[in-house]
């Protein structure tokens, strides 16, 4: 058993106690494997497997970005993750997501779980993920692209030629390809409920999906069928990509199953650089399960509920008479009150059921003496043959604080408006401050560009109000409203105390709480504050509690029965710091606090950014670099040189935004960056052991004379939105498409689907602007640019505008004012505000019924205008110098407008 309580101990529980007793039912919509929970046609195993690749297949090794992160939940409009089952699967999860199940352990927990009910192999569980706060690079493999490039892709996630062909035939073991979202390789109105399997059983996680291709039997519509002819066969590229070989090995049912559970371990083992995961999980032998302590009416004596779960896999609850609890009092002796007694024996109650295992649940429901306490205690297993089995938690007894208890009947939450009121005990001896309720909630986000199911794991802390003291305790108590209608997903704290020293009941089920407070009766004498036994209100508080005891039926004591835990916080609660130059982080020490370049980034080698950013992440995302440099708090860039026009700051205060993820250190500011530099000798000037990637994956403004122009459809009539010419292979680049356009002496160029590039010189009608993150495929030659998406042009035109353009049909052109002409404004991208003035330095306004019509009507006769914070409106000629594409990409701008929910104006934060 791992030692308890531990970090895991939630995900073991989602993961392990599926049914039965307090089952968490993760299992439910995937049992059995050939389940459609959303419908025909759509199994939702195989939905949550291939959510798991999705998830994982950005990864991008040299970087050490990506992997399973959750990302995928920013990247459902990519044009790279077609399908409804991404979806559902991550509302799914969402039920199960908390501080202590990230969405990434729970994609990676998907698909174990998927596959053992699928009857797969049982993938080790890791756990430990990060969940990512945007976007990543978009790079999932996509059917139509060539081996090589798949080569690639798997390379750049770290899997090999042979992993790539034995984890793609492990995948598609199960599920199919369904004709809503691919119609070229299952046409409308083909397969069953418009989905053709990937094997004969589809269902049921074997060798088939090999054993068929090597037969030449296979059905599979990325091997045989209307695949072929356009190119999207991509089963038989990826399985004969090394001339069957891998296959073959594969034809055996042991071989396959257990190459699978090495290839899909890896698969959810692939995490970004600075995550370690924790050793494989496994179910406990013994475990405690929501122990909570309740102080009872009258004050005197303490009820301890909850269960102790028996792992009866390999030991058959017939064999198991009863278990015993031992406590320890508080101060670790065995001076339990005047009963004398320190332990009470439960029986089995009933059973819960895992994929692999089942467990006995005990119940617990003893009295403690509020004067004795409690601090830890152990069990012991009786079983029939007359032996024993003892557990104390691998020599540390199972820790059991009675400092602070969150008090459940005086505490409430109407789950119709979130209204909670909760009540806290602290002994009155604990005299650590502040005394605080912790809430952590979730909160759905609304309309968001990428259409994010997933809410917001949100938290907040409310110093409770000091009450009355009843007997060895004192009432605290706090009012809060859990915002976003899901208080019943709410996890609740009591806290005394900041850092190590703080005493916690942590993690408590909000919807455990009744609707009305009761309040609590008999308050008894206050103890004055020594908490400990003292002989005479001992004596006097024996009487009361043979009344108590008397009075808990089954039907109270299984009302206050909780999955909540109490433990010793060991997590430092962070205090308000000041942030401080760094002289030396690692091997690198700070230079001086330096501008980016006028013509291209000061430090060009690699770039990140995310929320969380640390001098030491940064520092680790650049390993092998010289130079690397924090900007914008969450901004990090490496390099071996500094571009020739970047230059110090005149002042070093300049970098004053602290870092994202450590308040204690300074990370730049807006186009200021916090600069570091080795202090490693380099035997020779090229002697760096990785590869430096040399650019970074951005929209690209201009390409030879010509100017992007934005993202626009295919008129979607048959037609194409460019047709004067072009050309379709894996080495379309910008520039080759550029260049080949531009020979033919066409206005326009786009480029389309990753490898499609299109001439023309004029748009076909029909063809309109679109969102840019429609545009995000990278170029089949080139992964450090964009090359449109799926009947999405990444358009150029030599004149930088579009002529006679056609309107999208959602959206009207700003009325023309004074002067007549229609003005059509485009779409740029999400930029960032500056540190010191605006990124649009002309007029401006803020009102709650902004719309996009309306800033564009305003800022007529201005080049630009851009719409932030969903309420204010900016003009402006050009562009301050420090204002860039959001790190993010149109992402960050999530914010609807205040005038009209259907559009996007911007956001807050810069
Ligand atoms: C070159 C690599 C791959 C390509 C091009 C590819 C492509 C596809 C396509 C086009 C579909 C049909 C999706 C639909 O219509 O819903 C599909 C389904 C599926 N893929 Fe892949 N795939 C690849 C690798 C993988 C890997 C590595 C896994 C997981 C280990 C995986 C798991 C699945 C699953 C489970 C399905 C069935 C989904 C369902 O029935 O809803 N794929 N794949």
């Amino acid at each position: 058993d791992p030692t308890w309580p531990a970090a895991t101990d939630e995900m073991e529980e989602i993961v392990y106690q599926l049914q039965g007793v307090k089952g968490r039912l993760f299992n439910d919509v995937i049992t059995p494997c050939n389940n459609e929970a959303a419908g025909p046609g759509r199994v939702t195993a195989s939905e949550w497997l291939r959510v798991g690749f999705h998830d994982m297949a950005t990864a991008n090794r040299y970087f050490g970005t990506g992997g399973i992160d959750a990302s995928l939940q920013f990247e459902l409009n990519s044009g790279e993750n077609t399908g409804p089952g991404h979806n559902t699967t991550l509302i799914f999860y969402s039920n199960y997501y908390s501080a202590r199940s990230s969405m990434a352990d729970l994609i990676a927990a998907g698909v174990y779980a998927s596959v053992r009910s699928c009857g797969g192999p049982i993938i080790p569980l890791r756990l430990g993920r990060v969940d990512a706060t945007f976007a990543g690079s978009t790079g999932v493999p996509q059917p139509q692209n060539s081996v090589v490039t798949f080569q690639q892709q798997f390379d750049r996630m770290g899997f090999n030629t042979t992993e790539m062909i034995q984890v793609t035939a492990c995948g598609h073991t199960i599920g199919g390809v369904h004709s809503t979202e691919f119609p070229e390789i299952v046409p409308v109105g083909t397969g069953v409920n418009g989905q053709i399997g990937l094997d004969t059983s589809d269902a049921v996680f074997d060798n088939k999906v090999v054993t068929e291709y090597n037969d030449g039997t296979t059905a599979n519509p990325l091997v045989v069928g209307p695949s072929i002819s356009v190119g999207r066969n991509s089963d038989t590229k990826v399985f004969n990509a090394d001339g069957n070989v891998t296959m073959k090995a594969l034809a055996s049912v042991e071989a396959f199953t257990s190459i699978c559970q090495t290839v899909l371990q890896k698969m959810i083992e692939v995490v970004p650089t600075g995550v370690t995961l924790t050793s494989p999980i496994t179910p406990y032998m013994v475990k405690p399960v929501g122990m909570q302590l309740t102080l009872n009416p009258g004050g005197s004596t303490l009820l301890l509920t909850g269960y102790i779960r028996v792992l009866t896999t390999n030991l058959p609850t017939s064999s198991i008479t009863n278990l015993v609890l031992t406590w320890k009092d508080r101060t670790g002796g065995n001076n339990c009150g005047s009963s004398g007694s320190c332990s009470t024996t439960a029986t089995l109650q009933g059973v819960g059921r895992g994929f692999d295992d089942t467990f006995g649940f005990f119940p617990i429901s003893t009295i403690i003496y509020a004067s004795a306490g409690i601090s830890s205690f152990t069990v012991t297993i009786n079983l029939s043959d007359g032996t024993s089995q003892f557990y104390d938690n691998n020599g540390n007894s199972y820790p059991l604080t009675d400092a602070i208890i969150l008090q459940k009947p005086q505490s409430c939450l109407l789950q119709t408006t979130g209204a909670l009121t909760a009540s806290a005990l602290v002994r009155n001896d604990v005299t650590l401050t502040p005394v605080n309720l912790g809430v952590s909630y979730l909160v759905p986000r609304g309309v968001t560009r990428s259409g994010n199911p997933v809410p917001i794991l949100s938290s907040a802390t409310i110093a409770m109000t000091k009450g009355d003291c009843v007997g060895a305790y004192t009432f605290y108590t706090a009012n809060y409203t859990i915002t976003g209608g899901r208080s019943y997903n709410a996890k609740l704290s009591v806290t005394a105390g900041s850092g190590t020293s703080a005493v916690t009941d942590d993690f408590n089920n909000a919807s455990d709480l009744a609707g009305t407070c009761i309040p609590f009766s008999g308050g008894g004498t206050c103890d004055g504050g020594n908490g400990t036994t003292s002989s005479s209100s001992s004596i006097s508080s024996t009487t009361t509690v043979t009344s108590s005891s008397s009075t808990i039926t089954s039907s109270t004591i299984s009302s206050t029965i909780t999955t909540g835990t109490i433990t010793t916080s060991t997590t430092p609660t962070p205090t308000p710091t000041t942030p401080a130059i760094k002289p030396t982080v690692g091997n690198y020490t700070f230079i001086a606090c330096w501008t980016e370049g006028t013509t291209s980034r000061a430090l060009t080698g690699a770039a990140f950014a995310y929320d969380g950013m640390t001098l030491e992440s940064c520092m680790a995302n650049c390993t092998g670099f010289d130079y690397w440099g924090t900007e914008y708090g969450r901004e990090c860039y490496c390099g071996n040189a500094l571009a020739a026009t970047s230059a110090q700051a005149p002042d070093t205060a300049e970098c004053n935004f602290a870092c994202s993820g450590d308040a204690s250190e300074f990370c730049g500011a807006g186009n200021r960056i916090e600069l570091y530099s080795t202090t490693a000798t380099r035997t020779t000037a090229t002697s760096s052991s990785t590869a430096a990637p040399t650019a970074t994956l951005a929209v690209k403004s201009k390409v030879g004379g010509y100017v992007f122009v934005g993202c626009w459809t295919e008129p979607g009539s048959g037609g194409r939105a460019l047709s004067g010419g072009g050309y379709v292979g894996d080495n379309v680049t910008l520039e080759g498409c550029a260049g080949v356009c531009g020979g033919g002496g066409f206005g326009y160029f786009g480029a389309e689907f990753g490898r499609e590039c299109y001439c023309g010189n004029s748009l076909a009608a029909g063809s309109v602007s679109a969102p840019l993150s429609d545009c995000s495929m990278t170029c089949a030659g080139d992964s450090y640019e964009y090359c449109g998406g799926s009947s999405r042009l990444e358009l150029y035109s030599l004149t930088g505008t579009v002529a006679n353009p056609s309107q999208p049909a959602n959206i009207t052109a700003p009325s023309s004012t004074a002067g007549g002409d229609d003005v059509v404004w485009q779409f740029y991208n999400c930029m960032t505000e500056v540190s010191v003035g605006r990124a649009l330095g002309g007029q401006h306004y803020a009102d709650g019924n902004m719309t996009l019509e309306s800033c564009g009507a305003f800022c007529e006769g201005s080049a630009y205008f851009g719409a932030e914070y969903g309420r204010e409106c900016y003009c402006g000629d050009g562009f301050t110098e420090g204002s860039v594409v959001a790190p993010g990409g149109v992402a960050e701008c999530d914010l609807v407008c205040a005038g009209n929910g259907g559009e996007y104006c911007g956001a807050g934060g810069g």
